[in-house]
């Protein structure tokens, strides 16, 4: 187990490399490990879970096979490669390099596909499989039932797909048809950009494309919007989004294309910020000069938080300055970094304001009302808002922190245990969701660190900046 793992890590001098913990861990628990020291090293998150689950659909769809290389494995990823399979896709990942070749012509699904706890598989997969001959049920995780469906089923009954009529949210059964009409259709999603991402993705099959129009009052996550529209269009799909709240999809072939998936530069916000919170240098390769994931936003985040960031040929390069700065930030662009930036205000010696999240009570888990729990059981002052959190510094304290099956919890929690004592996470496999190599990429972040400092040939110093302050 990996609590054992980290319990059992020894420096190059037989000390322990994470302290012993104060008592037997039971089933998942894992002690988050305290940083001894400043952190130090690289890390090379893996392939965006975003970028991966897009260009496995568009390939499905596509007019030929194709290939994607460092595509994502993990959870989510892999239900959305067995959803594929169930529309008769053939996806060949034994390797680093994926295949995917289209259905045959002709083929009829059945069976059910598994959504899990991946809101992109459960938004993404539904307008695909009700473009495509045979029936399906959809269903996922019990935790996945109350994420919210109604506005994406509505859209699709609107655009002629065959649903139950009295299905609100996961699971239900759909009924595909290959002539699926398409065309106009409004939607509100101020409760996920997922809703439009879906439609949009399976325009190209729909007889007269898609035509979506947001009609809420807020748009959350405009970059994923922006990544799924850049994917078509580097399909050859011709895609229309010069109004305002409006995505017009022609349909038509989607050219088949080989990619190679950018690193998920939101999985690597915990390790960026472990760098700001110890006042030590985190670098990740391979972050993109351009790209379209939220996490391009991290930079100037992590600045405003009190780091300094560095961005050349090794990647992207955090260093902590031994002050962490409070702030104030609409975070609807890149909401899923929430847990992570939380974490670190919560170690601010001022108040923060988290804005632009309600909708996050529709994630993974409610993340407003999880962080707001497990901060303030850690000691800290945090105040959920309409529409986000009010974070005030105190000191904190370890404890048993729940993760709720939520990936991004998890390395909330993670990250407060590098500089709190006696942290334990109440689950850590739920890091699986995207990540599933996360607790050893972290203790190889420690690992390294102390090799680091060991090679400087000196502790860390009385004039060093403490860790957090
Ligand atoms: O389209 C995507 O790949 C995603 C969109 C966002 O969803 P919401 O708009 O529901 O926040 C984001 O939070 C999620 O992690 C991934
Ligand atoms: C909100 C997230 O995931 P999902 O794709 O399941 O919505 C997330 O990864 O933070």
């Amino acid at each position: 187990m990996v609590d054992d793992a980290a319990a059992d890590a020894l420096d190059d001098d037989g000390r322990p490399l994470v302290p012993r913990p104060r008592r037997a861990a039971s089933d998942g628990e894992w002690f988050a490990p305290r940083a001894e020291e400043r952190v130090h090293a690289v890390v090379d998150v893996p392939g965006s879970k975003s970028e991966t689950n897009r260009a496995l659909l568009l390939a499905a769809i596509a007019d030929a096979p194709s290939t994607i290389t460092g595509g994502l494995d993990a959870r989510d990823t892999r239900l959305m490669r067995d959803a594929l399979r169930t529309l008769g896709v053939v996806v060949e990942d034994s390797g680093p390099v994926w295949t995917v070749t289209p259905a045959p012509e002709g083929h009829v699904m059945s069976g059910t596909i598994d959504c899990g706890l991946a809101g992109t598989v459960m938004r993404f997969v539904p307008p695909l499989a009700a473009a495509t001959a045979g029936r399906v049920r959809v269903d996922g995780d019990e935790q996945a039932y109350v994420r919210p469906m109604l506005p994406l089923l509505d859209a699709l009954r609107d655009i002629g797909a065959d649903l139950d009529e009295d299905a609100a949210s996961l699971p239900f059964e759909l009924r595909g048809r290959p002539d699926l009409p398409g065309g106009p259709v409004r939607v509100d999603a101020s409760s996920s950009s997922q809703y439009v991402s879906a439609l949009l993705l399976a325009g190209p099959r729909m007889r007269r494309g898609i035509d979506v129009r947001h009609v809420g009052a807020t748009l959350p996550s405009l970059p994923h919007i922006a990544m799924t529209v850049a994917m078509l269009r580097a399909r050859g799909v011709e895609v229309d989004d010069s109004e305002p709240n409006r995505w017009v999809v022609s349909p038509g072939p989607v050219t088949a294309v080989d990619v190679t998936i950018e690193p998920d530069l939101s999985n690597a916000a915990p390790f960026l910020a472990a760098a700001a919170i110890t006042g030590g240098q985190v670098t990740v390769p391979r972050w993109p000069a351009r790209t379209d994931q939220p996490g391009s936003l991290l930079p100037g985040l992590l600045r405003d938080l009190g780091a300094e960031v560095e961005l050349d040929e090794r990647g992207l390069t955090v260093r902590g300055t031994g002050h962490l700065h409070a702030v104030d930030v609409d975070l609807s662009d890149a909401s899923e970094l929430t847990p992570v930036v939380a974490a670190v205000c919560a170690l601010a010696p001022q108040t923060s304001h988290l804005r632009g999240v309600g909708h996050i009570r529709g994630h993974e888990t409610d993340r407003l009302a999880a962080l707001e729990r497990e901060l303030n059981d850690m000691g800290s002052s945090v105040k959920q808002t309409a529409d986000g959190l009010t974070i005030h510094p105190r000191l904190l304290h370890g404890s048993l922190f729940h993760t709720y099956a939520d990936h991004r919890m998890a390395h909330a929690g993670a990250l407060l245990g590098l500089i709190v004592d006696d942290v334990t996470l109440d689950d850590i496999s739920c890091t699986a969701k995207t990540m599933p190599q996360f607790p050893e990429l972290w203790l190889d972040m420690l690992r390294q660190s102390d090799e680091w400092l060991a090679a400087q040939g000196a502790p860390l110093g009385e004039s060093d900046p403490e860790p957090g302050s």
